[in-house]
């Protein structure tokens, strides 16, 4: 088996999902997105997908490095594959991003999953085949009754408990929110939120993400006294320093790094050095399914959870993978929006969740993905 080609196909499909000056998706009034579907295809007819932005699968992606590395070669290989991408990354003039190699990586792990008839979690460990969700909401807004206030966030917050959550992550208000950073609004949301959904209900702040350390730990000091379980990226991540600091400074658990590039080496780094309590990573930001793996033994050889950032598919293949991680991040969530209802090109979403707060992963083969091929088709761009 070879792969013999590599295929972006970018479509259209109606969203009220907009973004702000700073990229924070926020709700809005309908508009038509772009998204890409990478194909792998082999020489015996065998495909696998992932979905992209198309400026991150552009032409010279898929051109200078993607069919250079991958044409000709056995898709089963995944992990030669990956490192030789790796490596053209050096070279590239910063335009080969882990993003874009954890398309490609995740589009590999589709295909394995296709032609072997299984999920990708089975492939990856099999761990379990349902995970407690928390509600991850959008960043705040100055929408009338979405997240504008302290109060809204209880509101919404004991409408996601009604539905089932048993734990809530709010992004509170971050520029070009005219009142954004600010600490103060920022605790007063999260005991809003505290107040409505009582002490039972696990929380977690990740808020503005450049915060000074002054800052930082005045806002931890108060997420102590509401019995917050995590602390999230408030402060800049390229400052390992600092989150030694505020880590060592603080109760509370200390997440991160989310944003931080480095793949698994960084995240050694954050291990070595205390910055973190708990350790995070995604799909989408360490090039793949793969180095997320890595990314969680390394956090379990030292006793770690490591917390799988964002939704969709390759995060939940990972998170149904591992053992360190107590939620799936299903979101991001907001009062004016249904998160239930699947995009135009997907027949269902990848995360359906029970009524105790359960995603249950499809057990359809490769990444579970319920894919519209027709929608596709019928609103293909290029
Ligand atoms: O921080 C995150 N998850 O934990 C990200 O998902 C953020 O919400 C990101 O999209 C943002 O900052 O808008
Ligand atoms: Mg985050």
């Amino acid at each position: 088996m070879k792969i013999e080609s590599i295929d972006v196909t970018v479509f259209t499909y109606p969203t009220r999902r907009v973004s702000d000056s700073a990229g924070h998706s926020h709700p809005g009034e309908e508009n038509q997105a772009k998204m890409a579907l990478l194909t792998l295809t082999t020489d015996d007819g065998h495909q696998g997908y992932a979905f992209a932005p198309p400026e991150v699968v552009r032409p010279h992606i898929i051109n200078a490095f993607f069919r250079k590395v991958l044409i000709g070669q056995n898709p089963f290989d995944r992990e030669r594959l990956w490192q030789d991408l790796v490596h053209w990354q050096r070279g590239s003039a910063n335009q080969l991003t882990d993003r874009a190699i954890s398309i490609v990586e995740s589009a590999l792990w589709d295909l394995q999953g296709r032609f072997l008839n299984m999920p990708v979690h089975k492939l990856l460990g099999g761990f379990r085949e349902k995970v407690p969700a928390y509600g991850s909401t959008m960043c705040g807004d100055e929408l009338k009754g979405g997240l504008s206030t302290p109060e809204e966030y209880g509101q919404f917050a004991e409408k996601l408990v009604a539905r089932g959550y048993k734990a809530i992550k709010l992004h509170t208000w971050m520029p070009p929110v005219s009142f954004a950073p600010s600490p103060q609004m920022d605790v007063k949301a999260c005991a809003a939120v505290r107040e409505a959904v009582g002490p039972d209900v696990c929380l977690m702040l990740d808020g503005y993400h450049w915060y000074s350390r002054s800052d930082a730990l005045y806002i931890g000091r108060e997420l102590q006294k509401l019995n917050f379980t995590w602390f999230e990226e408030p402060m800049e991540e390229q400052s390992m320093a600092s989150y030694s600091w505020l880590t060592k400074s603080l109760d509370i658990d200390v997440i991160g790094p989310e944003s931080l590039s480095g793949k698994y080496f960084s995240r050694a780094d954050w291990v070595k050095e205390g910055a973190c309590d708990i350790l995070r990573a995604g799909v989408q930001g360490v090039g793949g399914l793969s180095p997320t793996m890595k990314v969680a033994a390394l956090a379990e050889a030292f006793g770690m959870d490591c917390e799988i950032h964002g939704n969709g598919a390759p995060n939940l293949n990972v998170v149904c993978a591992i053992k360190n991680c107590r939620w799936y991040e299903r979101g991001l969530l907001h009062p004016f929006l249904n998160y239930e209802e699947p995009a135009a090109y997907l027949n269902s979403i990848i995360d359906p969740m029970d009524d105790d707060g359960f995603v249950h992963l499809p057990q359809r083969p490769g990444l579970g993905e319920d894919i519209n091929f027709d929608w596709i088709e019928e609103h293909t761009l290029s």
